[in-house]
């Protein structure tokens, strides 16, 4: 288990080097199986990586299914949809050949989309490239300290998609540790003192309580003040 955590000058040189790192592990994927599958944060960090990203020309986007590692219960057109945030910067020029599972199925509540979900991912995995984000305070996907969810969705038995009803705003629905945490390569990107602070706090706590704990074993941390 090695966290490899990388520091770059600025967040233009952490876009353009983690989105070149992930093409090239999709496309080194692509040599040996017909199909790859790429699992994203939504939030508010990960858009320049996904803009550079789209952009890759080498990569056989077409045989690249895209999924979220969470979502917020709301309309695709919302403005906290993770799924709008991809739609306008990664499944866009080149990406657009993509498949993408859509997290958001339109059902009133997301325990009852959870077993079909868990269904139309269970295909993809394990995860070829798996990008996670972090809040600061600790949570990653929709995995936020100290809930009942939490626990259960960190479970080694736990259902591959989870209703998650415990947070303010919206209901969300979320991948969980079994769907996670056997992604062939993890990457985590953060940026700011805030969200450094934060990760080097989780590594000191029990992932129940700092959720992106639960995904530090093999993993490059990507961070540019
Ligand atoms: O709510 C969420 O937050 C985290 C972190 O987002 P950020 O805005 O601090 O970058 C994100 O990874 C997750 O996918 C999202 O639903």
């Amino acid at each position: 288990m090695t966290l490899e955590f990388v520091e770059y000058p600025d967040r233009e040189m952490l876009a353009l080097s983690l989105a070149g790192k992930i093409a090239s592990q999709l496309s080194q994927h692509l040599r040996g199986n017909e199909t790859a599958s790429l699992c994203v944060p939504g939030g508010t960090t990960p858009a320049p990586v996904f803009d550079t990203l789209s952009g890759t020309e080498q990569l056989d986007w077409s045989r690249v299914t895209v999924f979220l590692n969470d979502e917020r219960w709301v309309d695709g057109e919302h403005p906290r949809s993770n799924s709008r945030l991809l739609r306008r910067h990664l499944l866009t020029g080149n990406a657009a050949a993509a498949a993408y599972v859509d997290l958001y199925t339109g059902a009133a509540r997301p325990e009852d989309a959870a077993a079909a979900l868990a269904e139309a991912v269970a295909p993809h995995l394990p995860i070829t490239v798996l990008l996670l984000g972090v809040g600061n305070d600790m949570h990653t996907a929709s995995l936020f300290p100290g809930t009942a969810e939490t626990g259960l969705a960190l479970a080694p038995d736990a259902p591959l998609v989870m209703a998650v009803n415990s947070v303010a705003d919206e209901p969300r629905i979320t991948l969980t540790a079994p769907a996670l945490q056997r992604a062939i390569n993890t990457h985590l990107m953060i940026t700011g003192p805030d969200k450094r602070a934060a990760l080097e706090r989780a590594q000191t706590l029990d992932a129940r309580d700092a959720p992106i704990r639960a995904f530090l074993g093999d993993i490059t941390v990507h961070w540019a003040e």
